[in-house]
């Protein structure tokens, strides 16, 4: 039991670790406030928030992994080298990716409301 709780620290010390040092993280828990906010204002369905957060844990856990790759870079290639840019280009791009799907669903849910109530 011990192990297992140790190992939650372990996870939540990456979790700061991406908080302090990644402005993209800070500004994705941010959008994912104001988007909780608006759902609550909107009353969104059970399916709906099943949407949002679907696509919040893609962001963040791209976020995570995008971290995690570019420290990983860092330590392994300091010097310039192609591949450490494709690498962590790449690894952007998978953020990129899931960014642009989370604002696809969040247009998706939120317009037809956003209409409705105007
Ligand atoms: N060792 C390297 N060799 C070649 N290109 C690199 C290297 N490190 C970084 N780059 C290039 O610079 C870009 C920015 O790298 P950086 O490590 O600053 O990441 P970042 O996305 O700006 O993250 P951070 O949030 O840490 O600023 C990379 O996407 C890559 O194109």
């Amino acid at each position: 039991m011990a192990k297992f709780i140790k190992s939650f620290g372990y996870a939540f010390s990456g979790i700061a670790y991406a908080f302090k040092s990644q402005f993209n993280f800070r500004f994705h828990i941010v959008a994912l406030f104001i988007v909780g906010l608006a759902g609550w204002y909107f009353q969104l369905s059970a399916n709906e928030w099943l949407w949002i957060v679907l696509a919040a844990g893609i962001v963040l856990l791209s976020e995570l992994f995008n971290t995690a790759i570019e420290v990983l870079v860092d330590l392994v290639s300091p010097d310039i080298h192609p591949k450490a840019k494709v690498i962590k280009d790449t690894a952007a791009a998978a953020v990129l990716v899931a960014a642009i799907a989370a604002v696809l669903i969040g247009l998706i849910i939120f317009i037809p409301k956003i209409a409705h109530a105007a």
